[in-house]
């Protein structure tokens, strides 16, 4: 049975301005294995397209074509492949080696395409190119070796899947005469080794050396005789057993791609990584921020006491905030009236019932309730002791949410003996040793002021506030028998609940504001910045996520042009057998190596820029503000994957649909 057979082979052209061109006009033809068949003919009578269609790159044509008595048009996609990989090797006459592989890889690359294991592979495309003459060049790149030295390697690579078939497209067409020679030489030797070799040239010389001469004019045989035939020796085939490439042979092979074009890929990857660092950065600094903001504001707490305060309803807010926002001039007027009264202790609104006292202490965990009263005034509060005079801005009672250690001299006031603490820095405005030295208090109490000669006993320093707040502590059960002296009544705006256990502490306060009481002054302006924190932070992620837009384009104008400039490559690749889902692989795992560079800058970066911002913040402030967390880091590095692997989808499967013939032509 013959190797190949051809049966009224037609090959039709679509021309651009419709109508169709008939490059073969009904080709018949048997050929043996050991045959050396020279195709020869006049430019543009189809002899490359005869090849490719006897190749298997070109399934568009009528008639039969049968290999080993099987038709290709009834081939199924892996018998296709397997046909390239096995059955056909292709040497062309521009050598079609791939530039940024060494000679070994440029060989064995069928191999691995076949999924051939990596030591054979080496090993295979050693023993070729010693067979070649190659030895000592072996892992020079392409560039570095003369036309005759690249058409040995082009030989190599289309002896390494030990194929029947052998199709040469005008093998010698690019070199001189002498080179010519050995290169038939070593053609001839391939057909002496028993397989099929189609050999087109347009020299009668290279004919000469053929078994068998084919003539083709307008895509039609017109002469086809027998010449000198070959004497064969007999030689052991190589079992090379071919399978798919695997993606991890795939990612290994764009890891050398990548190589290749190393600066250029750098330079996306560098970009791509600054997008990719300003948005970790942005989210980094929000959570640092936030952090360190939450931290100043908490630190003063007692952690087993909840401080409570009550505000009006959130309906009743958003309800004046409404009208206050319409421009209702009455409803602002109102509204700075209530804040003032508010802060100043004399709101009612802001007061606990007893029914709130008793519900508070109802809340499960609570150990004990205290009742507190705070005050802010400005200016009107003041202290003097002899001719030293000191305004305050708290009144406050003494609760439990005092840590010890905030305490900085003596001790609490205690009820009914006319004793008060101050801050420290009050203290120190007044005299030097202000314990146990009587001072004059000027106060509002509500709508009235007192004086009132009072003792101080204790100073103190509230944590996490390194300006110490100007503010005067006495008890509770004092402070209401001097509003009670004064006629008035003293209802407490602040409660203070103690857990049974720290761990309760938390759960207390959630249950309070679901009662729709309200947690510390303190706690209430962390929520308000926390807030305004989180929205920063999401709009400037966002701002900085559209230069990862710009990077995604970036990276899809690049894979663009490397599949321009790798068109005869994907040529060879398929010629070779390589699938469309290979192709598409290779591109889309360069994708993915530069989305993982890309990631692994950015993260970078933004460790280099947290270090020197931290560096600079904790010198100048004692805090790092930028707070870069694994999950960040691992965030940047799957974002930027994601993005550059969708940017490479175009491009990949542009990759994977190029026509083989086409691809091959192109200039
Ligand atoms: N893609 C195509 N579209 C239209 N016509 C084509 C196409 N490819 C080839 N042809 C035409 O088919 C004919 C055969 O072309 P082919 O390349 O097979 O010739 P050839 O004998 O190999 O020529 P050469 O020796 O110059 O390489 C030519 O007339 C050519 O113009």
């Amino acid at each position: 049975m013959p190797v190949l057979e051809l049966k009224n082979v037609k090959k039709f052209y679509k021309m651009p301005g419709g109508g169709r061109f008939e490059a073969l006009h009904g080709v018949s033809a048997k050929f043996n294995a050991g045959e050396m068949v020279a195709i020869v003919g006049e430019s543009g009578s189809g002899k490359s397209t005869l090849m490719n269609t006897i190749g298997g790159l070109d399934s568009d044509f009528e008639g039969e074509i049968l290999y080993e008595g099987k038709n290709l048009r009834d081939f199924s996609t892996k018998e296709m492949v397997n046909y390239h990989k096995k059955s056909i090797g292709f040497i062309f006459q521009n050598f079609n080696l791939i530039p940024h592989l060494d000679l070994i890889d440029n060989v064995s690359i069928a191999m691995t395409l076949s999924n051939v294991g990596e030591d054979f592979r080496r090993q295979r495309a050693k023993d070729l190119l010693k067979q070649v003459g190659l030895e000592e060049h072996m892992y020079k790149k392409p560039d570095q070796l003369s036309g005759g030295q690249k058409q040995r390697v082009a030989i190599a690579r289309a002896l390494v899947n030990d194929p029947d078939v052998i199709i040469a497209d005008e093998p010698t067409g690019a070199l001189d005469a002498e080179t010519t020679d050995v290169i038939l030489d070593m053609i001839r030797d391939i057909a002496v080794e028993g397989k099929l070799v189609l050999m087109v040239t347009h020299s009668e010389k290279v004919a000469a050396h053929c078994s068998r001469v084919l003539r083709i004019d307008r895509g039609q045989i017109v002469d086809d005789h027998e010449q000198k035939p070959i004497e064969h020796q007999q030689i052991d085939r190589e079992n090379i057993v071919v399978h798919n490439m695997s993606l991890w042979k795939a990612i290994k092979l764009a890891f050398k791609n990548m190589k290749a074009k190393f600066g250029r890929n750098a330079l996306v990857a560098t970009g791509m990584g600054i997008g990719i660092m300003s948005v970790i950065l942005m989210l980094s600094l929000g959570k640092g921020v936030t952090s360190y903001v939450s931290g100043q504001m908490n630190t003063y707490s007692n952690p087993l006491v909840a401080e409570i305060q009550k505000t009006s309803s959130q309906k009743m807010q958003q309800k004046k905030m409404q009208d206050v926002q319409k421009g209702d001039s009455a409803a602002l007027a109102k509204q700075q009236q209530e804040n003032m009264n508010s802060l100043s202790g004399t709101s009612a609104t802001n007061s606990f019932s007893s029914k709130d006292l008793r519900k508070l202490k109802r809340i499960k965990h609570v150990k004990k309730l205290q009742k507190g009263y705070t005050a802010i005034s400005l200016g009107t509060n003041q202290i003097s002791y002899k001719k030293k005079r000191a305004t305050l801005i708290y009144l406050k009672t003494v609760n439990d949410a005092i840590a010890k250690s905030e305490i900085k001299h003596g001790r609490l006031p205690k009820a009914g003996k006319d004793e008060v603490m101050i801050d420290n820095g009050t203290a120190e405005t007044l005299g030097k040793h202000m314990i146990g030295k009587t001072i004059k208090a000027h106060l509002q109490l509500g709508t009235k002021t007192i004086d009132k000669k009072v003792k101080v006993v204790g100073t103190y320093e509230q944590a996490g506030n390194s300006g110490s707040m100007s503010t005067i502590l006495l008890p509770y059960s004092d402070l209401k028998q001097l509003f009670k002296d004064n006629g008035l009544t003293l209802k407490p705006n602040v409660v203070y609940l103690t857990s049974s256990e720290q761990k309760y502490t938390e759960a207390i306060k959630t249950k309070a504001k679901d009662l729709g009481f309200a947690g510390s002054m303190q706690e209430q302006m962390t929520q308000m910045f926390d807030s305004i924190l989180s929205v920063l932070t999401y709009v400037l992620t966002a701002i900085a996520a559209v230069s990862l837009v710009v990077s995604a384009i970036m990276i899809l104008v690049v894979l663009n042009i490397s599949v321009v400039e790798r068109t005869q490559e994907i040529g060879v690749m398929k010629a070779l057998g390589a699938r469309r889902k290979d192709i598409r692989r290779i591109f889309s795992s360069e994708a993915f190596l530069i989305g993982l560079g890309s990631g692994i800058v950015g993260v970078l970066l933004t460790w280099l820029l947290s270090l020197a911002i931290n560096h600079y913040t904790i010198s100048a402030f004692k805090a790092a503000v930028v707070t870069l967390t694994p999950q960040y880091a691992l965030t940047g590095v799957v974002v930027s994957v994601v993005i550059s692997m969708i940017a490479g989808i175009l491009p990949s499967n542009h990759a994977s649909k190029l026509d083989p013939v086409d691809a091959l032509r192109k200039e």
